[in-house]
Formats: C-alpha cells, sequence, structure tokens
C-alpha cells in the first residue's frame, strides 16, 4: 500500500503542532512539517476551515484543531491509550489541558511580551493554576508507575504534557524545583530514542 501522504502546518514554533509532529516522528511516517511566516499566513488563514493552525492534511483531506489532529494520528499508529477506557482517560487528560492553557494564557502573553496586564497579579493566577495542573498529573503518574502518563506506557498525552511543561520552564526560571517528577516525566519523553533525531535537528523556539 501507497505510504500515506501527510502534511502538517504551523507557525515555526512547537505551541499546538508539537504533540503531533512528535507522534508521526516517533512512528516514523514521513511528513512535509511546512511552518508558515507571519508575512504567509494572512493569505493562507482563509484557505484553513476554521481561520485557525495547526492544519493536517492527510491523503489529500483537510483536519483542523490540534487534539483532533492528534487524536486521529494517536489512533493509526498506535499512541491513543491501550483500549477504550484508557483512551477515555487520555481525552480526560487532554482536556484538562485545555482548560489549564486557557487560564495560564493571560500571563503566558505577558510574559512572551505579547500582551499586556498586571504582570504580578497574572502570575498569582497563574501558579494557581499550575500548582493544582501539576498535582492532578503528578497523581497521574503515580497511578501509572511507568514514568508515563497512562498504564499501558507512552501515549500522545505525554508529548502535549512534556513540551507545554518545557515551555513553561523556558518562561518561568525554577518553575519545576518542587516537582521533579514532572521533570522525569519530560526527560523521559524526550529521552525516546525514536525522537532523537528530531530533538536533534528541530528548530530551537521558547514555545
Ligand atoms: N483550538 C485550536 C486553537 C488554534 C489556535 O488558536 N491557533 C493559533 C496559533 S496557536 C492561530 O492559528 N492563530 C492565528 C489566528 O488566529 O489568526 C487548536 O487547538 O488547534
Amino acid at each position: 500500500m501507497a505510504p500515506p501522504k501527510v502534511k502538517l502546518t504551523y507557525f515555526a514554533a512547537r505551541g499546538w503542532a508539537e504533540a503531533s509532529r512528535m507522534i508521526l516522528h516517533y512512528s516514523g511516517v514521513p511528513f512535509e512539517d511546512k511552518r508558515v511566516t507571519m508575512e504567509e499566513w494572512p493569505s493562507f488563514k482563509a484557505s484553513t476551515p476554521f481561520g485557525k493552525m495547526p492544519v493536517l492534511e492527510y491523503n489529500g483531506q483537510t483536519l483542523p484543531e490540534s487534539q483532533a489532529i492528534a487524536r486521529f494520528l494517536a489512533r493509526k499508529y498506535g499512541l491513543a491509550g491501550k483500549d477504550d477506557w484508557e483512551q477515555a482517560q487520555v481525552d480526560s487528560v487532554a482536556d484538562l489541558y485545555k482548560d489549564f492553557g486557557q487560564k495560564i494564557r493571560a500571563y503566558f502573553n505577558v510574559a512572551m511580551g505579547r500582551g499586556e496586564g498586571d504582570k504580578d497579579a497574572l502570575l498569582k493566577e497563574f501558579m494557581e493554576a499550575f500548582e493544582e495542573q501539576m498535582g492532578h498529573v503528578e497523581n497521574f503518574l503515580k497511578t501509572a508507575k511507568n514514568g508515563f502518563l497512562m498504564p499501558s506506557g507512552l501515549t500522545w498525552i505525554d508529548f502535549l504534557a512534556a513540551e507545554l511543561h518545557d515551555t513553561l520552564g523556558n518562561v518561568i526560571p525554577d518553575l519545576y524545583k518542587n516537582h521533579h517528577e514532572i521533570v522525569k516525566h519530560s526527560e523521559k519523553v524526550h529521552s525516546l530514542p525514536q525522537l532523537q533525531e528530531y530533538l536533534q535537528n528541530r528548530p530551537k523556539t521558547i514555545n
């Protein structure tokens, strides 16, 4: 059977595309990793289903929404969770990260110089959301007992979590000083042999 024709389009950042890029690299699936510039974006935007990126093109069909893309690819390449129940657990953690993303967005944008607001007040909100999120994630790590978030081992949510954790650590020094299990999780994900070539060569970006 011919290999699938796969193209993933996003900005020149890790952001909401990186988990899907990692699924593809981990699974050894050749794909076009298209990174559009801010100058190219306005003309490309109109052609995207929801006016946002990332967008996946898979054998001529187009799929928007980062988590729908990641789930689709994870199901295809065996990284969605071992059964229906574990897949549902993965989805619930993914939803938790979506809510977390909303809660920390304002501080993140200010910290990145892309927004305005009371930095101290936003940092306080960020830290509250962060500590709550880390508590939930640490519970999953404790239950799974294998260094990943799910009992069966690696799933796509490990990619999403490790990438977001690293991004936040790039913005706030010492963020993980009381969260060693989270650091170990990220190191484990980023040590996977199947990812080394990509990780060593990918563009170095804060987020
Ligand atoms: N829910 C969407 C959010 C996508 C999103 O907000 N993408 C941003 C980049 S991170 C974007 O395309 N911004 C450009 C714009 O809105 O014009 C997803 O998870 O894919």
